[in-house]
C-alpha cells in the first residue's frame, strides 16, 4: 500500500515536495487545518517557506499541539529549511521556537544578505554527493547528543537525523534528484 504523507500546506514550498513524493509512489495529503489531522498519516513533511508565518498559522489553526505530539510519538518527519527552524529546540537569533522536538541550535537566515541563496555540491551521509539548493537558509550551529550529522558546508551543519526526524537546511525538492525523499520513505 502507498505510504501516506501529511504535508504541511499552510505556506511555502509544499507543492514541490508533493510532486516529488507522488513521483516515487507516495500518497500526499495536505494539512491546512485541524480537520485535516483527523486521519493520521504515516509520516510528515514540513516544507520550506517563512517559518514565522508557518508558526503563526500552526498556532491559529490549532495544528501545532497535535503535530508536536505525533512527532514526539515517533512519526517520521522530513523538514526542510523553514521546517528545520520549526523543529529546532533552540534558535540562536530568534525567540520564536515552535515544535522543539529536535535537539539542535539553529541560526535563521544564517548566510546573510550577500549570500542569501546559493547552490553547492556536498556529500550527504548514506546518500552520496548531492546538489544542494540554499534559499535564505538557516544552518545548524550546535547539535545535541544523539543527533547524527549528515552534511556540512563551509564548516556549518546543514543536514541532521535524530530518531525519525530528518532535517535539512537546503531544498532537496528542487530539481530531479529524488534520493533523499526515497531515503525518507524507507524510514517509515
Ligand atoms: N527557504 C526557506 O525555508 C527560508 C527560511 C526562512 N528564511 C525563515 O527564516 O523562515
Amino acid at each position: 500500500m502507498a505510504k501516506r504523507i501529511g504535508v504541511l500546506a499552510v505556506q511555502g514550498a509544499f507543492a514541490e515536495h508533493e510532486a516529488m513524493l507522488s513521483s516515487i509512489g507516495a500518497e500526499c495529503r495536505e494539512l491546512r487545518s485541524a480537520a485535516d489531522l483527523e486521519q493520521k498519516p504515516d509520516a510528515l513533511v514540513l516544507p520550506g517557506g517563512e517559518s514565522t508565518v508557518q508558526r503563526k498559522l500552526l498556532m491559529e489553526s490549532g495544528m501545532l499541539a497535535p503535530i508536536k505530539s505525533w512527532i514526539e510519538e515517533g512519526m517520521p518527519v522530513l523538514a526542510t529549511c523553514a521546517g528545520l527552524i520549526l523543529l529546532a529546540e533552540h534558535l540562536s537569533n530568534d525567540e520564536r521556537t515552535c515544535f522543539k522536538t529536535l535537539p539542535v541550535t539553529v541560526r535563521r537566515n544564517a548566510y546573510g544578505r550577500q549570500l542569501g541563496s546559493f547552490i553547492t555540491e556536498a556529500e550527504v551521509r548514506h546518500i552520496g554527493m548531492m546538489r544542494q539548493n540554499f534559499i535564505r537558509a538557516p544552518y545548524i550551529e550546535a547539535a545535541g547528543p544523539g543527533v547524527e550529522v549528515l552534511s556540512e558546508t563551509d564548516g556549518h551543519i546543514t543536514a541532521v537525523r535524530y530518531k525519525k526526524q530528518l532535517a535539512l537546511a537546503f531544498h532537496p525538492e528542487v530539481g530531479p534528484d529524488t534520493r533523499l525523499h526515497e531515503a525518507f520513505l524507507r524510514m517509515i
